[in-house]
């Protein structure tokens, strides 16, 4: 299966389930992968039939900078829906990474893997 990705999306967002987390803007980086065609557009060279990679990372940055969940799970998950609905995407794989969350950690967060329901 082809692929469009995206590496190391870096968004400010209100995100975190303790106090001091509600008071401030924390950094998050989005990794996705996204299952498609890429045969089509690299037959008719027309960015109109691709799988736009800048479209959807402006989509991401618009409604994860206007968001406040508290888990990361509800944010990738929210995240990954908006992808598939918005941009006819059949599968794919989202990272949601918190950078410096856990004290001796690089970075915490959740992978997860969505299919379009039939
Ligand atoms: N599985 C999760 N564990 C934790 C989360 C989370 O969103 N998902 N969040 C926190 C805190 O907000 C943490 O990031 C602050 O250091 C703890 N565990």
């Amino acid at each position: 299966m082809d692929k469009v990705f995206i590496e190391g999306l870096e968004i400010e967002a209100l995100i975190g389930i303790y106090d001091w987390e509600r008071r401030i803007r924390q950094t998050l980086v989005f990794d996705l992968e996204m299952g498609f065609d890429n045969r089509v557009p690299a037959a008719s060279d027309d960015i109109a039939h691709t799988l736009n990679y800048k479209a959807v990372s402006k989509r991401l940055i618009a409604y994860v900078q206007a968001s406040e969940f508290g888990l990361v799970e509800t944010l990738a998950e929210r995240c990954a829906q908006i992808v598939i609905d918005e941009f006819k995407v059949d599968w794919l794989r989202l990272k949601l990474s918190k950078p410096g969350a856990v004290r001796g950690a690089r970075a915490v967060g959740v992978i997860i893997e969505r299919s379009r329901q039939a």
